[in-house]
């Protein structure tokens, strides 16, 4: 019975398979009510029927059971923060599902660099405590010294992500090869180390070179021949996903706004307590949220996503208009 069809042991899933019809599509499930049939198991249930449909157990010889306790482990260890919990994980591997799906990719990538997206994306918040980057470095938390101030928390995502997946019965890539364990490891590092947002803007400058440097095959599929620039597209690929949400169906994405909010006022009051400079947008006293959504759609979402579509032309148009829509209605507010 835990084989279930999505995973996880719930009773409805006839409801859950509903919910799921969409995953295909970009903005095509809503996670916040996946999460409340699934039994608050929203990251499990998608990362199971993603992997189902691209078939990975059966080309990596994967045990649903190690698999489904690797996952119910992983979920578990995202912590109840507003935002980055397993509901952003299972957003982000939803999105970069879709994002691997555009045409402009098609057979380009490996069944392993698939996985390891999907795997890098499940664990890519892991354990985050809600507090940033910047909040662990200022104040030279546990964490912080752990890393020596070198993101931080990304970090930590990977080494917790990889552990788990040394526990018992969580060994779910035992019939990989030394080769294929390697490669997978080293890939969901560089992807998971790249969602640091002080490497955006390097990110968008390799983006922005892959785009005017572009080899597009007769099929029209793009020619990446070395790891640099493979590792490149992934990296931006699952950087696109992180920061999607405004890019989405409007009801979806107002969802996401008042919980990111709610995790950076959190955050502010605990700076306030201890009488700390309070991080940009933290402070609940001093936030305009339309004006902050629309400035990060200005100088940060827009940019990655527009070079993103120019990489996948056009095959990103509906993701563009999405996220112009969405933007005017966050200005309209203003
Ligand atoms: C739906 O909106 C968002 C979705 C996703 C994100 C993701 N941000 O990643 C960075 C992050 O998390 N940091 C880094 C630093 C800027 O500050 C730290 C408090 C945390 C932000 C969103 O809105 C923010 C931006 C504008 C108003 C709130
Ligand atoms: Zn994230």
């Amino acid at each position: 019975k835990i084989m279930g069809n999505f995973g996880v042991v719930i009773g409805n899933e006839d409801a859950l398979a509903k919910e799921l019809e969409g995953i295909d599509m970009w903005g095509g499930i809503d996670l916040f009510k996946i999460a409340d049939i699934s039994n608050n198991r929203p990251l499990t249930s998608v990362m199971y029927t993603i992997c189902k449909k691209r078939d990975m157990f059966v080309k990596f010889k994967l045990s649903p059971v190690k698999f489904l306790t690797y996952m119910m482990t992983l979920e578990d260890h995202y912590r109840e923060v507003p935002y980055h919990n397993s509901l952003h994980a299972a957003d982000v591997v939803q999105s970069v599902h879709v994002l691997l799906s555009s045409a402009a990719l098609d057979s380009v990538f490996t069944d392993l660099e698939i996985l390891s997206a999907l795997i890098a994306s499940a664990m890519h918040d892991v354990d985050h405590p809600g507090l940033s980057n910047q909040y662990h470095c200022s104040n030279s938390t546990e964490l912080a010294i752990m890393y020596n101030d070198a993101s931080v928390l990304e970090n930590h995502h990977l080494a917790v992500g990889f552990k788990l997946m040394q526990q018992n019965h969580c060994d779910m890539f035992e019939h990989f090869t030394q080769k294929q364990w390697q490669s997978l490891r080293k890939m969901s590092i560089d992807m998971v180390l790249a969602t640091d947002m002080s490497k955006h803007m390097q990110l968008l400058a390799n983006l922005k070179t892959m785009v005017e440097t572009k080899k597009v095959a007769a099929s029209g599929v793009l020619m990446l021949d070395n790891y640099t620039d493979r590792i490149q597209v992934l990296q931006n690929m699952v950087h696109c996903a992180d920061l999607s949400n405004s890019a989405k169906p409007i009801e979806l994405y107002k969802k996401w706004v008042s919980v990111i909010i709610d995790e950076y006022w959190m955050q502010g009051d605990v700076e306030r307590q201890a009488g700390l400079e309070i991080s940009p947008m933290c402070d609940r006293h001093n936030t305009s949220i339309e004006r902050s959504q629309v400035m990060f759609i200005d100088f940060v979402v827009h940019p990655l996503l527009e070079t993103w579509a120019d990489l996948v032309n056009p095959y990103a148009q509906e993701i563009i208009n999405e996220l112009s829509d969405n933007r005017e209605y966050y200005a309209s507010l203003i």
